[in-house]
């Protein structure tokens, strides 16, 4: 007969006290041991005691990052990149360096096996860069990237893991998107045929430049309820993915700025892009063969990004509707269709309808009554922003951007100059120009004077001889009907 061995509560417990003082002592001798040891070997002995033993006495737990899921990439492994960068202290003794041609910002991270703390919360954490050798590597592993497995590990207490999962982990995320917007390079894309910049790789019909234009809302001089309003617009916009989802419109938005030429239109765009690290695509509609080839270049622009049209009213001889149809249809068997206002307004559409989100599109004239009544129709364009003429706020932001010469301070000549810039019309290019002239601020003020003082009795001038020439045109009027009216009365008589 067998006795079977049948463990009672009793029994384990006696086990699991054996395997306990066992395993404390081989971890006692392990410390001990491995500091007479050479790296490599007291790398693998670590991880065989771990792997044996530190389940049941270890009270933290690891959560690892892999570079990838399968054949996607990991996103929460890219933000944990970009947020360890910010987190480098002085225990870390090798660190990555590079910087890309396109890149303004070196990029610094932590090399592998190092190892980064950080705290969320009053719980403190542990992060460690791990790169390890693949066995099989993918492709037949012609690529170095396919043969090393890269990723984190994060180790902390075991009672924090919700914590950590729910809270901390988001955050990171979170933090990383707004570090990658921070260190983000704008670009400006353009289709001209003449680009002599980079040329994207991804993107045959756009070149590339970096988008270094300085221009902020804080730097533009324009009404300040207007900035307010634009400003509060876009954040509106950026802010209400779930909003145009809910009520099933494709989220883009419309702008058309008007306005003489140097009252900011272009800057105004440098200063939404900057506002909203949007990159830009500046499109070029003469440098557009077709209706075709519109629509292929509008669409291989990116999301969070602008479009932008300058000068919409005479970048090309957009005919009007009723024209384009007879044009189209004369020239069906033409290889290829022009470019037509009904084209662009297609593309217009087709572009606010389709896929992509957070695309904005800007239209800017000089002349809005030259625009056909379809381009400026309700649901085409959702704001119009006129760009006046500089005004005294706006002369006060130019004094500050260009003289140092900020809110609240003053100077002798300001007084004169608000006077005389409600008086005239001028732009604030022009009185921008006048400031840059020097640097001695009564010595640019001064100029700037003499130049509102000159533009105003130009204007006057001008007014004058349009008063007289009307008058003059009144009086030959007045005298050829007299005339006409002589010259029946003599024949009746
Ligand atoms: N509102 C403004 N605020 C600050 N600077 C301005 C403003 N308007 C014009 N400027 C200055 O004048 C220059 C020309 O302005 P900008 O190109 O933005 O004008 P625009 O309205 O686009 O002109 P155009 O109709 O000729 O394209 C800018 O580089 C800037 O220095
Ligand atoms: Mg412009």
């Amino acid at each position: 007969m067998v006795d079977y061995y049948m463990p009672t509560a009793a029994s384990a417990s006696v086990w699991f006290s054996a395997y306990a003082s066992f395993a404390g002592f081989m971890m006692l001798v392990r410390s001990m041991a491995t500091e007479l040891m050479p790296q490599p070997l007291r790398s693998y002995i670590y991880s065989v005691f771990n792997y044996l033993f530190a389940p049941f006495f270890s009270r933290e737990v690891t959560l690892l990052f892999d570079e990838r899921c399968g054949m996607t990439y990991n996103e929460l492994y890219e933000a944990v990149e970009v947020y360890l960068r910010t987190k480098i202290g002085p225990s870390v003794r090798c660190l990555r360096v590079s910087k890309l041609p396109r890149m303004k910002a070196i990029k610094v991270s932590i090399d592998r096996d190092e190892e980064v703390a950080d705290t969320f919360d009053g719980v403190k954490m542990k992060w460690c860069y791990v790169v390890t050798k693949v066995e099989k590597p993918r492709n037949g592993g012609t690529d170095e990237k396919e043969k090393e497995k890269h990723r984190f590990e994060l180790t902390f207490h075991k009672k924090h893991k919700d914590k950590v999962i729910d809270y901390y982990l988001p955050y990171v995320l979170a933090r990383a998107k707004t570090l990658k917007e921070e260190q983000k390079t704008l670009k400006l894309f353009t289709n001209l045929d003449y680009w002599d910049g980079d040329d994207d790789e991804d993107n045959e019909s756009w070149g590339s430049v970096n988008l270094d234009h300085p221009c902020t809302f804080d730097k533009l001089a324009m009404d300040p309820e207007l900035k307010r309003m634009i400003i509060e617009d876009l954040e509106r916009f950026v802010a209400r993915r779930e909003f145009y989802s809910k009520v099933g419109k494709a989220w883009k938005r419309g702008y058309l700025l008007y306005g003489p030429p140097g009252t900011g239109k272009s800057s105004l765009v440098a200063a939404m892009a900057n506002y909203l690290k949007f990159n830009v695509y500046d499109l070029d509609l003469a440098a557009i063969e077709g209706n075709s080839e519109l629509k292929r270049v509008m669409m291989s622009t990116t999301n969070r990004s602008i479009l932008v049209i300058e000068d919409i009213d005479c970048s090309i001889n957009l005919q009007n509707r009723d024209d384009d149809q007879d044009k189209s249809s004369k020239e069906t068997n033409s290889y290829k269709k022009p470019l037509t206002l009904s084209g662009l307004l297609n593309c217009i559409d087709g572009l606010r309808s389709s896929c992509g989100d957070e695309r904005i599109i800007i239209f800017t004239t000089n002349r809005k009554e030259m625009l056909d009544p379809a381009l400026l129709r309700p649901g085409r364009m959702d704001v119009h922003i006129h760009m006046s003429y500089c005004t005294p706020s706006g002369f006060r932001v130019l004094a500050s951007n260009y003289l140092g010469i900020h809110d609240g301070e003053d100077h002798r000549l300001f007084g004169e100059i608000e006077r005389l810039i409600e008086s005239t019309e001028v732009t604030p290019a022009q009185v921008a120009e006048e400031l840059m002239k020097s640097d001695d601020a009564d010595v640019s003020l001064g100029g700037l004077v003499n130049f509102l003082k000159h533009n105003q009795a130009e204007r006057e001038r001008k007014r004058e001889e349009k008063e007289a020439k009307e008058k003059k045109q009144n009086k030959s009027t007045r005298f050829s009907l007299l005339k006409k009216r002589l010259k029946i009365f003599s024949t009746n008589a």
